[in-house]
């Protein structure tokens, strides 16, 4: 084995990618909908909407129930003041503390850069105890532009001190793929996140199902030292 590998900065996606969050959004954006007596959506309806940010997950929740879309606003309102503390039924995919530490070990600096907004995806991260593993953390509304947008993955890799080119981001979506085209950065797919298109149809280099997978998958991309 190949044990002199340079430090490669790697970049996480969130909701999808690390976590599976789409339980607490889901039950989160019912309980808005329930205040203003609109009937609820189901898992399956809620995870496609997720990607875009809470923008646009509520333009797509007015968009099915037929509400207004002057409600807009508010209604993301009334959604953020119970995003912060939605964890009850969001878990982390399997093996991902395990890889992560097994990546910090290896001395690969670690960053986060999701569309989900920068409150809940750090109480989110402290609430799994993982939040102090990334150098860096970019959300959804910590800059004007979002994913896929290359203007926050540039931040991520800029927080880490590096050059996009010499990272990787490892994502689940649409949103991410085309944002690492974007961003000109190699891109690991997480094929059990929220992704509606076929593997083979999205832009990727690698893709993997099991964080068990993913410290390897990394050596074997990093650039030799
Ligand atoms: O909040 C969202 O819609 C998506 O978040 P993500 O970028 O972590 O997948
Ligand atoms: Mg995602």
């Amino acid at each position: 084995m190949n044990t002199c590998l340079a430090p490669c900065p790697v970049v996480f996606d969130l909701d999808g990618t690390l976590i599976d969050s789409a339980p607490d959004i889901h039950a989160t954006v019912n309980a808005v909908l329930r205040l203003h007596r609109v009937p609820p959506l189901t898992l399956d309806q809620v995870r496609s909407f997720i990607g875009g940010g809470v923008d646009l997950l509520w333009r797509r929740v007015i968009a099915a129930t037929g509400m207004s879309v002057d409600a807009h606003r508010d209604l993301v309102a009334s959604f953020m003041t119970r995003y912060h503390d939605a964890s009850a039924l969001t878990r982390l995919y399997p093996n991902v503390t395990e890889a992560l530490g097994v990546l910090a070990d290896r001395g690969h600096p670690l960053a986060i850069c999701t569309n989900k907004p920068l409150g809940p995806t750090k109480a989110i991260l402290g609430h799994f105890g993982i939040v102090g593993m990334f150098a860096t953390i970019i959300g959804g509304d910590s800059l004007p532009q979002k994913k896929p947008d290359p203007a926050p993955l540039r931040a991520a890799f800029a927080g880490l001190g590096s050059d996009p080119q010499a990272g990787l981001y490892v994502g689940d979506s649409e949103f991410d793929a085309e944002c690492a085209v974007n961003t000109d950065v190699p891109f690991l797919l997480y094929t059990r996140g929220y992704r509606k298109t076929p593997i083979e149809q999205m832009r990727h280099s690698a893709n993997f199902d099991d964080y068990a997978h993913l410290p390897a998958l990394i050596d074997q991309r990093a650039p030799v030292g």
